[in-house]
């Protein structure tokens, strides 16, 4: 164990060990197990109501654990203080809905973490919000109130908003729900890029479309339980094997580093290896 308490390297960007998660007193994670390891991408799936955006929460510090111990880049939560390091994408919300802001506005609240309150940007800043502007493609639009956006133009702002932080890692939930396919498919060509330079992405998808070919890793959740972590699953796998759906009893009799362990006998088998 090191100084910092940690049994984690710091390149091991995520490790949950028997997460419990409460909310309003109600179970709502159980005996969770998630290690995400430097430079993968990581599909959270599942059914509605599952836990993925409860579990995404808690990897970020918003849900406190009742049982278990979060490791973030080897460290644990308490003594985790590096959150420029982690770019985080709530789920479609109203979050800047209302607010009149402009693009840049928005973006450039992503680059907080880097720089004292009040002050003016340093053209670091500058730079790093137009950089991820062009990721997302909403360059033409930084002057745009974020008010007259569309739904998935305003999801790309917010990614660009995480993006602008240069996080290592990047957690982002559905952000494709709802959103056209070439925005899907402009949203998979900026998180290829970020991949390609080294990020660490957890994404929570019901339908993974073109952000498939990034996927290095599933983890469906089922009824507040990991159900099954492994390689990745086609969308019509998900189908097939009912995790889309909430009613399918759950054990999921993986080992506790989680990864690439079989599913056993109460979630359907064989799962396809892709
Ligand atoms: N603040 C809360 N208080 C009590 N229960 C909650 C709270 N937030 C979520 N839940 C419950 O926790 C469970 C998991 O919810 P969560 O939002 O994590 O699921 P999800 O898999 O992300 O669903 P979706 O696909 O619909 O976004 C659900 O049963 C939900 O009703």
């Amino acid at each position: 164990m090191s100084k910092s308490g940690s049994t984690v390297p710091a390149d091991v960007p995520v490790q949950l060990l028997h997460g419990d998660v409460a909310l309003s007193g109600r179970p709502v994670l159980r005996e969770v197990d998630l290690t995400v390891r430097r430079g993968e991408f990581v599909a959270l799936m599942g059914a509605n109501g599952s836990g993925k955006s409860t579990l995404v929460r808690t990897l970020v510090g918003l849900n406190p654990l009742s049982a278990g111990r979060l490791e973030l880049f080897g460290r644990t939560l308490s003594g985790f203080h590096d959150w420029s390091r982690i770019g985080y994408v709530p789920q479609r919300s109203t979050a800047t809905g209302g607010v009149p802001a402009s693009v840049w506005e928005v973006v450039a609240s992503g680059r907080l973490t880097h720089r004292k309150l009040l002050r003016p940007l340093r053209s670091a800043d500058r730079a790093a919000i137009r950089a991820a502007l062009d990721v997302v493609g909403m360059g033409a639009y930084a002057h745009r109130g974020v008010a007259q956006l569309s739904g998935g133009q305003h999801q790309r702002v917010l990614i660009a908003r995480a993006l602008a932080g240069r996080p290592e890692l990047l957690l982002l939930d559905e952000p494709t729900a709802g959103v056209d396919l070439p925005n899907q498919q402009a949203l998979a060509g900026a998180l290829g890029r970020l991949k390609k330079d080294g990020a660490t992405i957890v994404l929570v998808a019901h339908e993974l479309g073109p952000l498939a070919p990034l996927v290095d890793r599933a983890v469906v959740m089922r009824d507040g339980r990991k159900a099954y972590d492994g390689a990745p699953l086609t969308d019509a796998d998900v189908h097939a094997q009912g995790f889309d759906a909430g009613h399918v009893h759950c054990d999921t009799g993986l080992d506790s580093a989680g990864s690439t362990a079989a599913p056993n006998a109460a979630v359907p088998t064989p799962l396809k290896e892709l």
